[in-house]
């Protein structure tokens, strides 16, 4: 639920992902996001172009007079360029484009950071033991087409957002069968970050390199495809590398929470993980989780939740967009 001045509304709200630009409105102070609508990035030229096919899509909407968007990119500055997709705009452009009086635009984790504690018991299913501490940091992380990831630190009787690029960090083995499948990433791509094995694009990578080891002929699938073929049992290959990106997934989570110091708990996001359903709780996430040696105790206290909840990010985008908005007017 959003709050503020009335003519600052109906606001457009969006999460811009890779593969998928999720959009809803806001009609007015105290209701709920409606309209909600999920567009392929790929169907339109630039952003302007799937948010007025949106626009158009909802006919007899009043024109948005504010808009909220986070975007799958670092936002330094006025132009932006997504990382996994070949949409890039100025922001100001796009603000001018649209007629809005205001657009603010922002990473799409930073955004969904600020939906965590806005998420209802029902919206989020914990995965292994722990237990939440008010008021300590929390570590978020999601492979969707790339790895994001952000957290929410206490600042003043609030809590701020960390806009970072996480998903980039360098990925480490944790079993010689992982410093394998590494080995192949790396001779594909150089660097190996955490997202070339944890997004869709990165199950499709484990799942070409298992093959490539076992000397496998290459066989072109999609990853809603390898994970489908996993779950039921029915290809080795295709169940190594699901199994593979669970367990590495924990790896790096807990890297995340040692670095924060995530009592507040982990929250897993993005268009895969939720997906998994039972084969994630069975996988090796939350034992590599734990697996830190000297530090093992430490994580078996803090708590990892997979978001549950449909559209999360936007619920972040419009509390990103009321904190703008109220830093203009100093209420
Ligand atoms: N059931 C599934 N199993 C494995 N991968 C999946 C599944 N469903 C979707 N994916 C993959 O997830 C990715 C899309 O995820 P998501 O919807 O989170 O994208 P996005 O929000 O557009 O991306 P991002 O914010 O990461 O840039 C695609 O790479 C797709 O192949």
């Amino acid at each position: 639920m959003s709050t503020g001045c009335p003519d600052t509304y109906p606001r457009l709200i969006g999460d811009i992902g890779g593969t998928h630009a999720r959009l809803a409105v806001i009609d007015s102070p105290d209701s709920p996001p409606t309209r909600f609508r999920t567009l392929c990035c790929d169907d339109h030229a630039s952003l302007l172009e799937a948010v007025k096919a949106y626009l158009m899509l909802e006919r007899g909407l009043p024109g948005p007079r504010v808009a909220a968007f986070g975007i799958a990119n670092p936002v330094d500055g006025d132009q932006v360029q997504m990382t996994n997709h070949d949409w890039s705009f100025s922001i100001e452009q796009l603000r001018t484009d649209l007629g809005l009086e205001r657009l603010v635009v922002l990473n799409d984790f930073t955004a969904l950071a600020l939906s965590l504690h806005r998420l209802q018991a029902h919206e989020r299913r914990q995965v292994g033991g722990g237990h939440e501490r008010a008021g300590r940091p929390v570590a978020l992380i999601g492979p969707g087409t790339g790895l994001g990831v952000s957290g929410l630190v206490r600042c003043g009787n609030g809590y701020a957002p960390l806009e970072g690029e996480g998903g980039h960090v360098t990925l480490a083995a944790s079993t010689p069968r992982e410093a394998e499948l590494i080995a192949v990433l790396t001779a594909r791509f150089g660097h190996v970050s955490a997202e070339r094995a944890l997004s869709g694009p990165g199950l499709i990578a484990l799942h070409d390199a298992i093959r490539q080891l076992a000397g496998a002929p290459p066989l072109a699938l999609e990853a809603d495809e390898i994970s489908a073929r996993a779950i039921a049992a029915s290809c080795p290959w295709c169940a190594e590398a699901l199994q593979v990106f669970c367990a590495m997934l924990g790896t790096v989570a807990g890297d995340l929470a040692l670095t924060l110091g995530a009592f507040g708990g982990v929250y897993i996001g993005g268009g895969i993980v939720p997906k998994l359903g039972d084969f994630f709780d069975r996988s090796d996430f939350r034992r590599r989780f734990e697996q830190k040696g000297r530090f093992s105790d430490y994580l078996a206290r803090i708590p990892c939740y997979v978001i549950l909840a449909e559209y999360p990010a936007l619920l972040g985008a419009a509390t990103a967009l009321d904190h703008a908005l109220a830093g203009e007017t100093g209420s």
